[in-house]
Formats: structure tokens, sequence, C-alpha cells
């Protein structure tokens, strides 16, 4: 997995700007044998894909196909920048380059306010949304006053995992918790943070104040619900 992240300004930014595709993928350019999910989680812009434009508001996603020569990012205003926060996984054949809104998004209420973990999982690139070599990732929306994600914690042998939040209000931050479930680290994530998860670690996290996290899994297999769920008391 590849994690990714662009905020143009004035400048229209191609993807592989200061990268040395053939030392770093071996590859003429990055996306030959490779697939993309990206969101936009800052102002409007715009992603040009082999010369088709897509527009970008805030939390809106695109998907972008294995093959793909040249992509490049835009912002519309200067003074709100978008920020492109991707990730691309090795692909083993073209499926068809896809804009996402929240609201083609497959939704998942789950959790409860007397847990403190009322939340919305937001299925974007997900096997019943589009198809993908094996990239999933999706937006999850924490409820005002909820703070916990995840919880019951869980694994996925046959996938990792990243989990980046935002929408951490100014002056908050989240608990990231990882590790083996008999075995738990936390680490403070900030504003606009990431965590990668290798397939054996836990994923998951509680706030001083609500917030969103993007997730993205990569594995050979794509069927969401296989976790395997650890019970709050054998979290050690
Ligand atoms: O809040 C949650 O719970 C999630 O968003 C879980 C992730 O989707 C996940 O870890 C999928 O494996
Ligand atoms: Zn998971």
């Amino acid at each position: 997995m590849v994690t990714l992240g662009c905020k143009p300004v004035s400048e229209a930014v191609p993807l592989d700007k200061g990268i040395d595709c053939m030392k770093n993928f071996g590859t003429a350019y990055i996306l030959e044998r490779r697939e993309i999910g990206i969101f936009n989680i800052g102002g409007a812009g715009s992603i040009e894909a082999d010369g088709e434009t897509f527009r970008l508001g805030f939390q809106d996603c695109l998907y972008i196909t294995k093959g793909t020569k040249s992509v490049v990012f835009r912002s519309d205003d200067p003074k709100a920048p978008a920020k492109f926060y991707m990730v691309s996984a090795p692909a083993h054949k073209a499926c068809k380059t896809t804009f996402l809104s929240l609201a083609d998004a497959r939704k998942k209420p789950v959790g409860d306010e007397t847990t403190s973990n009322k939340r919305v999982i937001n299925q974007f690139i997900h096997p019943d949304v589009l198809e993908t070599c094996q990239l999933s990732m999706g937006l999850t929306q924490l409820a005002p006053g909820s703070v916990w994600n995840t919880m019951p914690a869980h694994t996925h042998e046959r996938r990792m995992e990243i989990y980046t939040y935002f929408n951490i209000p100014e002056g908050q931050a989240v608990f990231h918790i990882m590790g083996e479930g008999n075995e738990t680290r936390h680490i403070l994530v900030h504003n606009e943070q990431a965590v990668i998860s290798p397939s054996w670690s836990i994923h998951a996290g509680c706030g001083t104040a609500a917030y969103t996290f993007i997730w993205a899994m990569g594995g050979e297999n794509q069927t969401f619900d296989d976790m395997d769920h650890i019970a709050i008391g054998d979290l050690r």
C-alpha cells in the first residue's frame, strides 16, 4: 500500500511530482500496475485523469483505474486549497474510473449513544458500490457526543488497514489504539494524521471530541464483514 497527499495551491500538480517512478515502483508511471482511491478533505478542486476532469468537493472521492498514465491535481481557490488524500494498491486488471460523493456511498449506521460510539460507516470504494482489484476505502463519521470508533475492536488477517483522522476540532485529539488485542499501545493522533496498521493489529480510537476518519484496506479478499472481533473483556 502506498499513501500520498497533495495540496495544490496555485499550480497544477501531477501525481508523480518529485517521485522517481522507476526507482520507487519499478514501472514507467505510478498507475501502470496500481489502482488508487482519492478523497478530498479540503476546499473544492479537480483531478484530471488521462484528460478527463472530475470535480471534487469536501469529502468527495475518486477511484482511478490501473493503466491511467496522467493524473493532475488542481485547487479552485488558492485561499481554500483542496487537500487530496490517497491510497494506492497493486492491481492486476483495469476497472472503471469512478467519481463517488457521500450520497453514492453505502451507509452503515452502527454504535449507540449509550456507549459513545454512534457513527455512520460510509462505504465508498466497496464491492457493493464498484469493482476494484483489491482496494476498499470509506469514511466513518461520528455523531456529536460519540467518540469511540471500532469498539469492540477487530483484526482481519487477510487485509491491512490505514485510518486517517480529520474533522478533529481545534485543540482536540484522538487516542488511536493498535497492537495485538492482548498487548495494546496507543498513538496520539492530531488532525489530518494517519496510522498504518498491519493485518495482525487492532485499529480503534477514542477522541476527546467527535471526528471523521477515512479507512483504507488492501489485501487479497474484499469481504468486508469477515472481521475477527475481540471481546472488550479480552483486551489488555
Ligand atoms: O467505525 C468503524 O467501526 C469503522 O469504520 C471500521 C472500519 O470500517 C474497519 O476497520 C473496517 O475493517
Ligand atoms: Zn478493520
